[in-house]
């Protein structure tokens, strides 16, 4: 049987949740006898000639927890492939704390969307949070497709339209599944209604998908939780490992120490030597040298370790309606096996998950409301971000004083900048420097033809005496953008970071030319904005190559590879590409030579 795959479900009461769940239930004969015939009963008084399998799932058991009432209600089940359990939590608005709790550990999200209604805010709203938290597979159920006479028509609308709010979010794995949770088609049974359709049932699916992979087996992290020393000649370090693997004989860091030493031994929850261990075993390490070792300390290896600091940028989301976050405020920080006192330095922006829109204006954060904060702790943290690993890269924050958790929350990584830091203004203006510069942006799809476009142009404007650079992507990646790939937020910090490179350039008196697929219009409106705000120029080229003929080209024979499925997101292949709306010049290099896609761009910047 393969590993338990944790599900957490989202979508609201009316989009058929409880139906959902008490589907899969029936159908799979996954739950008691009794709690079935008691259902039938009900049903039939009503007159229902369907089992209301709303009946299952109704009246979701309150957990009370420091203080915050958390409604999530845990579902086991089993067929003979694999063992489930869903985190079925109450889909209402102001339920997203539940779903924050609920759902922090699965492995998949269920998206309800019905069919009728179509991808609304509340769908939205649980997709981002599902992203946020870093649920690697995403499953749309696309719900209620009888009501709409199983039309195709309207079942791929909504997942055309699913699927562009979901390409800004960090979804490693989509699928969708058109159903009537109802009627039971496509839920555990493959229905006949839809012969358009040619994927499995839903809980086919479940039962397929891929989840041991999604660990980090990478990165060795075991923060340790207890120390164990029943007598004086053994001592042990007890944990959950959090990533990585561990092996008897493997070199180890202890830190904040830093001694490095080297695991004896390993021994399971029962007390069994075990050969090795992974995410999420719970494991005792037994080391080579008595070296000191406390609860809260992190195993890990020499060459791979976690961030050290006291500054952290983080997401949270506020789940109390006892208070509200403000900055300055003091709170504990549970993060691993670690409780250190930490304070709220700044506020950075309020996001609204239905358009991703950033607010910096905010003051707070209320109930279920998401923003992304700094953090100060009195000690350091060992940490990493929570894309990297949901272990150390999570933590809560809890009220002093009452012994509340108020916020759950994700780093994103070390504190970027940080308040203390002051602006100098320039002591030589850009008018007393001999030339003037600005910024040549190309965007297009990879093969359109930009870093031959932007190289000719850089050599022509050299040649003519005016100082150019380029800022080429590919190259940029290997230094200054090692760290990023190219996740929709990734390409968003490249585009970021190589527009605040331009930005000096142009200031310096250089022209910047930078050559970056640059894929999404709101990363390159932002460029746009910053250089605006510095009064410099900012020119947008569009290198228009349609893909048939990028793909033809293929220059890194990466289309190919994309195309064989072993590049993963591919711009133009599987990863979008939004055309510039209103961009200052359009080249069509297709139909002409490189030079006079330069010639073109260099009687622009005459102009
Ligand atoms: N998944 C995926 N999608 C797109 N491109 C990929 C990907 N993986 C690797 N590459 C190679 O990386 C080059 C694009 O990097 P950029 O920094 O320009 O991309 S982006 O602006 O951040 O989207 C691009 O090179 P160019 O062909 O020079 O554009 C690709 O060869
Ligand atoms: N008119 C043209 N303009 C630019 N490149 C062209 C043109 N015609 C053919 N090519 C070829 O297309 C390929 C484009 O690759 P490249 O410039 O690396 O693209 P990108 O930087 O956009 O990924 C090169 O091999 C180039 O010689």
């Amino acid at each position: 049987m393969g590993p338990l795959l944790r599900i957490a479900t989202a979508g609201s009461v009316d989009d058929g949740k409880s139906t959902l769940i008490g589907r899969l239930l029936y159908d799979s004969k996954a739950f008691f006898v009794d709690q079935l015939a008691a259902i039938e009963r009900t049903s039939r008084e009503r007159g229902e000639d369907v089992p209301n399998l709303a009946l299952l799932t109704d009246g979701l058991r309150a957990e009370r927890e420091q203080g915050i009432t958390i409604d999530v209600a845990h579902r086991y089940f089993a067929t003979p492939r694999r063992k489930f359990v869903i985190a079925d939590t109450p889909g209402h608005v102001q339920y997203t704390r539940n779903m924050v709790t609920g759902a922090s550990t699965a492995d998949v999200a269920l998206i309800l969307v019905d069919a009728r209604k179509g991808v609304l805010e509340q769908s939205r709203r649980h997709a981002f949070i599902a992203a946020l938290l870093g649920i690697p597979h995403f499953v749309v159920c696309v719900n209620k497709m009888d009501l709409v006479g199983w039309s195709q028509e309207r079942y791929d609308e909504i997942r055309e339209e699913f699927r562009r709010f979901a390409m800004r979010l960090d979804v490693p794995d989509l699928s969708f599944v058109p159903m009537s949770a109802l009627n039971g088609d496509n839920v555990v049974n493959r229905g006949t209604e839809a012969p358009w359709y040619e994927g499995t049932s839903l809980l086919h699916h479940l039962e397929e998908v891929h989840v041991a992979s999604d660990h980090n087996l990478i990165d060795a992290r075991l923060p340790v939780q207890y120390v164990i020393r029943p007598h004086q000649d053994f001592r042990g370090y007890a944990g959950t490992v959090s990533g990585g693997v561990f092996r008897p004989g493997d070199e180890v860091v202890v830190l904040p120490s830093g001694f490095t030493t080297v695991v004896e031994r390993l021994w399971g929850p029962g007390g069994e030597p075990v050969a090795e261990a992974f995410p999420p075993q719970a494991v005792t390490v037994e080391l080579a040298d008595h070296v000191d070792v406390s609860r809260g300390d992190l195993l890990c290896r020499p060459n791979n370790r976690p961030h050290v600091g006291q500054d952290v940028d983080a997401m949270v989301c506020w789940l109390t309606e006892r208070s509200t976050l403000k900055p300055g405020a003091k709170y504990l920080v549970k993060h691993t096996s670690q409780l250190v006192k930490a304070s709220v330095r700044t506020l950075d922006y309020r996001l609204d998950v239905n358009t991703l829109h950033r607010d910096e204006t905010a003051t707070g954060l209320s109930l279920n409301e998401i923003g992304r904060i700094s953090l100060h702790t009195q000690t350091p943290l060992l940490f990493d971000s929570y894309r990297r690993n949901r272990g150390t890269g999570s933590f809560v924050l809890v009220d002093e004083a009452t012994n509340d958790t108020v916020a759950a929350g994700m780093i994103t990584g070390p504190r970027v900048s940080s308040s203390n830091v002051v602006w100098h203004a320039p002591t030589v203006t850009r008018e007393q420097r001999p030339t003037r510069g600005l910024t040549v942006w190309l965007t297009g799809l990879s093969g359109s033809g930009k870093s031959t476009v932007a190289a000719e142009l850089e050599r022509r404007l050299v040649a003519s005496g005016r100082p150019a650079y380029l800022l080429d992507g590919d190259n940029l990646r290997h230094d200054l953008n090692a760290d990023l790939g190219f996740a929709a937020d990734d390409r968003a910090e490249n585009v970021r970071r190589t527009g605040a490179v331009a930005r000096l350039f142009a200031d310096a008196g250089t022209v910047a030319i930078v050559s970056l697929i640059s894929p999404y219009q709101a990363d390159r409106d932002a460029v746009r904005a910053a250089h605006e705000a510095a009064g410099l120029e900012f020119v947008e080229v569009f290198v228009d190559t349609p893909l048939e003929i990028c793909e033809r080209r293929d220059p890194k024979g990466m289309y190919a590879r994309a195309r064989a499925g072993e590049i993963r997101g591919f711009t133009g292949v599987d990863d979008p590409y939004e055309a510039p709306v209103d961009p200052e010049l359009v080249l069509r290099p297709a139909d002409g030579d490189p030079a006079d896609g330069a010639a073109a761009v260099l009687a622009l910047l005459d102009r």
